[in-house]
């Protein structure tokens, strides 16, 4: 089967919809000029336009019966960080009648996400936003003398911009997805979380909300927040009525697209009252549309809360266990992985989450549990507030372990020596450097006065690294000993030892090709699982193609080909050019390149010796390495494995 595709990106061929485009003008549009509220494919509008071409060769397809849910014609997302930004570009995605704004304080965060280069690495997410926010051209498809299938246009629906006020005057629904820190200050400084920022949020929303407006906390929160947010509310509007929902998010970075796009469950917490159930029905609505029924549950506001931070202590809580064995594995000669591998065979205790290594990062597990502990504590449950303390010790305990090895095995010395860092995000295919544990160790390792530390990650910034670093505390002298590189040549020469501390493919023996590219341009958004029969393709001459079904489309497309081309069809809008001196593009440049991994023979060749190689997260066959003239050491394998 072959297809030829064409395109008009340049939104010339004629269109009834061209009216939005207009409206919304083009894809480079700065976003304080775009409406908030005008969507030319919402429901409202001349629907004649999205008869999509029929072939006549080929019935028809049933036309499928919808439930219907409260209307929803305009949201708004406050904060654009890693939740709000792409949260807000799913649901804008799956549903080009809903007009999405997506408003944050912070001028630079937003002029970042209406450009090339997004703030935030995830992959898939380039071609979501592309789609949403740009709108897309026509595009038609032959597919082989089985007929043609033509997309329409699609007006541009997700708005990025600092217009906050403007923005939750016309929602229908306010998603706050403000960050909840760990409060540094005062009563319950170092554990509860900080909710000044979502505070400051609920007030600026109950001031400017429409009447009867649905406010949603997307945000992490203590159990009882709802409540404080409606307290706010009335505070400030004693005569309007608002519905609080809790929706909490669950993604993990690295692979928020995938993860949003196929949802194990979405929770929505409402009040047991008729107004919570209708709101919580308009909620459902909008995931409705490309999430199936049975994974939308609906439960209690405190359930909810409360089913967010269990989740994540829970999950962090696996890796504690599974790093607390691998202590018992190196002293025992056994090897954690075997471990993992029996273990996670066990289908009452599953395979995910057993991956033993320097530790979890990140900018939520820590918080979450604090804040779990503290609620504990506070209603005088100190055993339950020690249990999950406890996961933290652990996690604490295993870095300073693997510092401690590390310091060890270099003759109790780092002076005089360099020590090379491979990976600096607190996870892999992102470039969140929030708690990431190679600040920590790096921290522990640069207080050993090394000649130099070296330090590369292939998805953060120089300056994002360098951020971080100083946050934690290092004094200028230290300073002065780390360097941030651009390169993994740069960074490994002359080392005598590298650490291994986060599992980007790139760093793998043998090697692995990247499973997301550092350039972020891979095709990597997934069209559900097949549901049909994949030989019957009637069902792409339906009236109306879902952005779901213009994936699998794609990919029917694309089949016999081996193209990573994000846009097969040709339906993308062409991007503005970036100027001359743009950071991104100089560093796409000078780092590493599309599909480059680090060469471990010439690693062989640049190091010092006695070459130590210590894998912080079991990436590299250690017997094959040693092959190659490295020492080697892992987490949680005896020695000599
Ligand atoms: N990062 C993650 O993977 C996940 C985070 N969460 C939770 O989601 C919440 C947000 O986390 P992130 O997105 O990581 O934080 P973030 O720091 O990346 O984004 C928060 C954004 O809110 C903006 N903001 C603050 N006050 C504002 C206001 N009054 N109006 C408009 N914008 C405002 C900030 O400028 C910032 O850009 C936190 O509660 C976090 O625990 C939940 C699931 C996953
Ligand atoms: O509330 C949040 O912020 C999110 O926190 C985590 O997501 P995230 O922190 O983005 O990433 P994870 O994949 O959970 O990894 C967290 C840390 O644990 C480490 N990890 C993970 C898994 C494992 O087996 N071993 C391990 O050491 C990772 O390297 C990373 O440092 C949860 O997985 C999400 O469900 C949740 O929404």
């Amino acid at each position: 089967m072959s297809a030829t595709t064409s395109g008009s990106p340049d939104n010339s061929s004629t269109d009834t919809l061209t009216s939005g485009l207009s409206l919304l003008g083009s894809a480079q549009q700065t976003p304080d000029e775009s409406p908030l509220t005008s969507c030319p494919d919402s429901p409202k509008s001349n629907r004649a336009a999205d008869t999509y071409f029929l072939d006549p060769k080929l019935p028809a397809a049933p036309v499928e019966s919808e439930p219907i849910y409260p209307p929803v014609y305009n949201v708004c997302f406050l904060g654009a960080g890693f939740v709000g930004g792409p949260t807000a570009a799913l649901v804008a995605y799956h549903n080009p009648h809903i007009v999405v704004n997506v408003v944050d304080l912070n001028q630079s965060r937003v002029d970042a996400w209406s450009g090339s280069h997004l703030p935030i690495h995830e992959p898939g997410l380039p071609k979501i936003v592309r789609i949403a926010r740009d709108g897309t051209g026509q595009a038609t498809t032959d597919l082989a003398g089985l007929g043609t299938v033509s997309i329409p246009k699609r007006s541009p629906n997700l708005i990025f911009s600092t217009r906050v006020e403007e923005s939750i005057a016309v929602a229908d629904i306010v998603f706050i997805c403000v960050n909840t820190p760990t409060k540094l200050y005062g009563l319950g400084a170092g554990a509860t979380a900080d909710l000044s920022i979502l505070e400051s949020a609920s007030s600026t929303i109950a001031k400017f909300a429409k009447e009867g407006a649905i406010i949603v906390e997307k945000s992490t929160v203590p159990c009882g927040t709802a409540n404080m947010i409606r307290e706010i509310l009335e505070f400030h509007r004693p005569d309007s009525s608002f519905e609080i929902l809790n929706n909490p998010e669950f993604l993990a970075e690295g692979c928020a697209v995938e993860n949003l796009m196929h949802p194990d469950r979405i929770l929505i917490g409402s009040a047991t009252t008729y107004d919570g159930f209708k709101a919580a029905e308009a909620l459902r609505g909008v995931y409705a549309a490309w999430v199936p029924p049975g994974r939308i549950l609906t439960v209690n506001t405190w359930s909810s809360e409360l089913t967010k931070l269990v989740a994540n202590a829970m999950l962090a809580q696996r890796i504690s266990s599974i790093n607390a064995v691998s202590a018992l594995c190196e002293e025992l000669g056994a090897d954690v992985q075997e471990l993992s591998l029996g273990l996670g065979s066990d289908s009452r205790l599953g395979r995910r989450f057993l991956h033993a290594g320097v530790g979890f990062g990140g900018s939520c597990f820590e918080k979450d549990i604090l804040n779990l502990a503290y609620m504990a504590k506070s209603m005088h449950l100190d055993q339950v507030a020690d249990y999950w303390m406890g996961v933290l010790e652990i996690n604490k305990f295993q870095r300073q372990r693997f510092a401690g090895k590390v310091v060890r095995s270099l003759n109790g010395s780092l002076r005089g020596k360099k020590i090379a860092i491979l990976g600096f995000a607190f996870k892999e295919n992102t470039n969140d450097t929030r708690n990431s544990i190679a600040v920590h160790i790096i921290a522990e390792l640069v207080a050993e006065m090394p000649l130099e530390i070296s330090v590369f990650d292939p998805g953060c910034s120089v300056a994002g690294i360098e951020e971080e670093i100083r946050n934690i505390g290092v004094t200028e002298a230290q300073m002065a000993r780390i360097k941030i590189r651009e390169h993994w040549k740069e960074t490994i020469q002359s080392a005598s030892a590298v650490c291994i501390l986060t599992q980007w493919d790139h760093f793998r023996y043998p090697s692995k090709m990247p499973r997301h590219a550092t350039s972020n341009n891979e095709s990597t958004v997934t069209a559900p699982k097949p549901v049909r029969d994949p030989e019957d393709i009637s069902w792409f001459f339906k009236n109306k193609l879902s952005e779901m079904d213009i994936l699998e489309l794609e990919k029917f497309v694309t089949r016999d080909s081996e193209t990573t081309n994000e846009d097969p069809m040709g339906r993308f809008v062409p991007e503005a050019e970036c100027l001359p001196d743009c950071v991104d593009c100089r560093s796409k440049e000078v780092g590493m390149k599309e599909g480059e991994t680090v060469d471990w023979e010439e690693v062989a060749t640049m190091m010092r010796e006695p070459r130590w190689v210590f894998d912080g997260r079991n990436i590299v066959d250690g017997p094959k390495l040693e092959k190659l003239g490295f020492r080697v050491r892992g987490v949680g394998k005896g020695f000599n494995i």
